[in-house]
């Protein structure tokens, strides 16, 4: 698994490389991270790697040609033929299936504009996909280029040492895209809260049941579509439809 990053801002993607559990894997060997900087590919003395839009308006837009041979210089040093994917919110939209998507391939290059966006003409000739994580403009493509990076990597066998937190995560198949139980730690009673009694039963089969419960209220409460979509996947018992129709 290797993802390269274009990118005006190569230090961000220490991010991923370098810390926690992405940056444990990366060490480990896991997966690879290399960033292919735009500016390192202009031939002008000042480095250009933005110009004024044609039809005139605000801020500048990235240059083909850098781009292009940064791309060029990534392909070549990777050697496959991966999705070269533009970070922009009018991109698919990003969630789990597509991480599982991704983990299942070689990884990809991920290319992130900054300014006003990129010219049109690299995209129509170089982008193989768009990705966006929602409707919502950021600075740049790298901070969602990290996020898709950090939860495509999270999936890898070995990333996560404790399989079972990789099985308990929301969005898991385990977990059939259901929301997150409720997750409590020391001290037993906090500022006179105290943890559920059920989580102190040591019944396994009981906590089970009550955390499965409590993903099911939390999804119907915040998320109903998730319900709904884990019904149409066959994923919801007769115990749980039960729950659910006590909930109405
Ligand atoms: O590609 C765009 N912008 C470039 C340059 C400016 C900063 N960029 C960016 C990417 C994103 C982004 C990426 C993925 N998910 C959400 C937002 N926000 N801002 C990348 C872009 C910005 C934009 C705004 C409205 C409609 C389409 C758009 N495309």
């Amino acid at each position: 698994m290797r993802f390269d990053a274009l990118t005006l801002f190569p230090d961000m993607f220490d991010v991923v490389s370098e810390a926690g559990v992405t940056g444990r894997a990366h060490k480990q060997g896991i997966w690879q991270m290399r960033t292919w900087n735009p500016r390192d590919y202009t031939t002008d003395v000042h480095r250009t790697v933005d110009d004024r839009p044609y039809g005139g308006g605000p801020g500048m837009v990235m240059l083909a040609d850098p781009l292009n041979d940064a791309l060029d210089q990534a392909l070549a040093d990777r050697g496959d033929s991966p999705e070269v994917i533009l970070l922009s919110p009018t991109g698919r939209r990003f969630d789990q299936a597509v991480a599982q998507e991704l983990a299942q391939g070689p990884g990809a290059v991920l290319v992130c504009g900054r300014y006003e966006g990129i010219d049109q003409r690299f995209i129509d000739a170089r982008v193989t996909q768009e990705l966006s994580l929602g409707d919502f403009v950021l600075s740049g493509g790298e901070i969602a280029s990290l996020a898709i990076i950090d939860s495509v990597i999270r999936l890898l066998p070995g990333v996560l040492n404790d399989a079972d937190s990789a099985r308990q995560d929301s969005f898991h198949a385990d977990n059939s895209g259901l929301l997150d139980s409720p997750h409590y730690t020391r001290p037993e009673v906090y500022r006179d809260q105290a943890v559920p009694d059920v989580l102190m039963s040591g019944h396994h089969g009981r906590i089970q049941a009550w955390r499965r419960e409590q993903s099911l209220r939390l999804t119907a409460l915040r998320r109903p579509e998730l319900i709904e979509q884990a019904r149409q996947r066959g994923e919801l018992s007769k115990a749980d439809e039960r729950f659910l129709a006590s909930l109405a």
